[in-house]
């Protein structure tokens, strides 16, 4: 398979981008796309990341293929989803969302998935599912008000950052943090990689042109 250094991230999210900067790796371009995010009914919460995150790789190869983009390129996109057993606590937009959560987070352990997919060369799809178990403190009234005042929960899963204010609520994680943060780096890469990307040479032009993060 033919190594590449094009790589699109099919996301919105400063986190992701920061995350792949992070790992040395800047993407050729972001091409985020909107889709519906609502669960189906009685939709496990492993299972609505995956889903999302394929349909939004999906949707962003439509686009590139529309273009006459897609050779060369390979894509990559995730969806994170924040749930306590079964129940999916929502992407919080509006201050009751975010209160609504952190009360029901306080003194509880939750898990985070974030499905991962890759579209590569051939338009075949590859995914991951990563799980990370996070449990909070039990949170006093100030540290909701204080986060509350933050605005930090806006657009983010579960209606908070563990990169921000929200990394002191934290009491025990299991797992992969960057997946809390909304890209599992080990996986992403191993995904990408498979597909041929190559991100080793993508690191050394990056060092040659003085470009790295
Ligand atoms: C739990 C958690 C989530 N988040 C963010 C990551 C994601 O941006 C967001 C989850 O929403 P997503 O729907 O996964 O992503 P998005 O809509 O922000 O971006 P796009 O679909 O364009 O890729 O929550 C954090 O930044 N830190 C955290 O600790």
């Amino acid at each position: 398979m033919a190594a590449t250094h094009h790589l699109v991230l099919a996301s919105a999210s400063p986190r992701r981008l920061a995350l792949l900067q992070q790992a040395g790796i800047e993407p050729e371009r972001l091409l985020p796309v909107d889709i519906d995010e609502a669960p189906e009914r009685g939709e496990h919460p492993r299972s609505l990341a995956k889903r999302l995150s394929r349909q939004k790789a999906e949707a962003a190869f439509q686009v590139l293929r529309e273009r006459d983009e897609a050779e060369g390129r390979i894509l990559l996109a995730a969806d994170t989803v924040v749930s306590v057993g079964r129940r999916i606590m929502p992407k919080a937009e509006v201050e009751d969302d975010a209160l609504a959560n952190l009360r029901f987070l306080s003194g509880r352990t939750h898990r985070v998935y974030t499905g991962v997919c890759a579209i590569g060369l051939s338009g075949r799809v590859r995914q991951r599912l990563v799980e990370t178990r996070v449990r909070f403190k039990r949170l006093t009234r100030d540290d909701i008000r204080d986060y509350i005042d933050s605005g930090e929960w806006r657009g983010k899963a579960g209606g908070y950052g563990i990169q921000g204010l929200a990394g002191a609520f934290v009491v025990r994680l299991v797992g992969s943090y960057t997946n809390v943060v909304g890209l599992p780096l080990y996986e992403a890469l191993a995904l990408v990689e498979g597909e041929g990307f190559d991100i080793h040479g993508v690191r050394r032009a990056l060092r040659e042109t003085g470009e790295t993060a």
